[in-house]
């Protein structure tokens, strides 16, 4: 590891990943002429399983690539990950497919629907919750708010209730999840075996929930977005079969929950970390109640939520540190000239967030959290600095409807209740972000005395 003082981060990332995922075998850090460019390694070529690997830790190189998305570059995950997330998923789906699946997905999360449809069902999943978890000794926030978002996932999805299920489809992406980036091994007792087979559970109840749909097409109040894909399956010539529509579900179910519960868990505690962030953000949620018109005002209105620019800063910085989604893989589909170099087409590049959010040429002291220092900028998901939701054609489909998530939770949070750590907190890299001992809080309406302190 001799270039981790040049790169941590990256090499942080690799040295996770070898060292905790990678038991057998090894994998040679190759470092063949780093290119340095103010003071940083702009590039530099390592070994991924057999693949030659181009690490790419420049924010406008990682920018270049994504504005090249089709053109110069194409979306390439490990077969392994097709075979955990499925042949046919949206993540590594190419040109006219991928289109399509995307402007499926924004018709589910897209602006229109989030400032129409989907504000007040998140509100009332939030409030409902905070109400539940609000006077508990503790809650595990990473938990509890995961197990909160994969209801109202599923449930917008799929209208599926965990409760009234009798098949666990929570368990089943819990054992997926546990073997996630993992070797690639599968034999008995591997945490990839086990991955493969949450899929395989997980598969098997959304495929029997759209066969009964299909075979019983009911007429519920609400349509979900099952009932926009099986519209789709029935038109003549479509693209979406049955293996597709399962693989876009299996996806979306995930995506739904893992990424906003860490991002939204780390924006908690780093709010409580900052009593000056969480003073500011109270004082602009506490401005927004008061300037209501109308008092019997009972939700917050698309107009209110743009507002929240402070809100909306405290976001974008607990994603820059986050660094939820470590690397982000491309294959090059013709030579590359940069900065002196050629990268063969067939090569593939890992454009790596975490070392462009933690360049101090590109953030002033990069490892504090300080959301002022987005003031006066843009706030968008992606920029060229700015990577968590990753950028270009393949922005994240979900991030602004993870970002309204958390704006609303926040609101609500800290008008209506104030929290105090109980236990852990701490995170670990693996190099998906967790909380080792979870992050245990407790949360009490605002104007209450905590039992001991009362009895003091
Ligand atoms: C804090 C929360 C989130 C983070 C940090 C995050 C991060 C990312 C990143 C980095 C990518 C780009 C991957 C690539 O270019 O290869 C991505 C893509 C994607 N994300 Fe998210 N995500 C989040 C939340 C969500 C949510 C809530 C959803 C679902 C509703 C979602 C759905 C997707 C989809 C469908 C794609 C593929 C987009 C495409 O290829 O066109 N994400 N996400």
């Amino acid at each position: 590891m001799e270039i981790s003082h040049q790169v941590p981060w990256a090499s942080l990332f690799w040295e996770r990943r070898f060292s905790s995922s990678l038991p057998i075998g090894q994998t040679t850090f190759l470092l063949l002429s780093p290119r340095k460019w103010r003071g940083m390694v702009l590039f530099f070529k390592t070994n991924l399983v057999g693949h030659s690997l181009i690490i790419s830790t420049e924010a406008e190189f990682n920018h270049f690539i994504f504005q090249n998305e089709g053109k110069l570059f194409q979306c390439c995950y490990p077969k392994s990950f097709n075979e955990i997330a499925g042949r046919d998923n949206l993540v590594s789906a190419e040109g006219f497919m991928h289109k399509y699946l995307r402007n499926l997905v924004m018709n589910l999360v897209g602006n229109e629907t989030m400032r129409t449809k989907l504000i007040p069902k998140v509100e009332k999943t939030i409030c409902k919750n905070l109400q539940r978890w609000c006077g508990q000794a503790s809650v595990e926030l990473k938990e509890a708010v995961a197990k909160m978002e994969f209801g109202f996932g599923a449930k917008i999805l799929l209208s599926y209730s965990e409760s009234k299920s009798s098949k666990s489809l929570r368990q089943a992406y819990a054992d997926f999840q546990h073997g996630l980036i993992s070797f690639p091994l599968n034999l008995p007792g591997t945490a990839y075996r086990k991955c493969l087979q949450g899929r395989k559970k997980a598969v098997g109840i959304i495929k029997s929930i759209l066969e009964e749909r299909r075979a019983t097409p009911e007429t519920r109040k609400e349509r979900d977005f099952l009932d926009l894909v099986i519209e789709e399956m029935k038109k003549k010539g479509s693209l979406m079969t049955e293996e597709t529509a399962v693989d876009l579900l299996f996806i979306l179910v995930f995506a739904a929950f893992e990424t906003t519960s860490t991002a939204l868990t780390l924006a908690v505690k780093n709010v409580g970390e900052h009593p000056k962030v969480l003073e500011e953000l109270a004082k602009e949620h506490e401005a927004i109640l008061r300037n209501r018109k109308n008092t019997d005002q009972s939700g917050i209105t698309w107009q209110e939520y743009k507002s929240m620019t402070f809100t909306h800063m405290v976001i974008n910085e607990t994603v820059r540190l986050a660094n939820i989604v470590p690397g982000i893989f491309r294959k090059v589909l013709k030579d590359v000239e940069i900065k002196g170099y050629t990268i063969p087409a067939g090569w593939i590049v890992m454009v790596c967030p975490p070392a462009v959010h933690m360049d101090p040429k590109q953030y002033d002291d990069p490892f504090v959290f300080n959301p002022w220092r987005w003031q006066g900028q843009e706030l968008n998901s992606g920029s060229q600095t700015f990577m968590g939701f990753g950028g270009g054609a393949r922005l994240c489909a979900g991030a602004e409807f993870s970002k309204l998530q958390m704006t609303v939770f926040l609101h609500y949070l800290v008008t209506k209740y104030r929290w105090r750590v109980i236990k852990g907190g701490d995170i670990t890299r693996i190099p998906a972000v967790v909380f080792p001992n979870g992050f245990h809080i407790q949360i009490l309406e605002k104007n209450t005395i905590p039992e001991d302190a009362a009895a003091t």
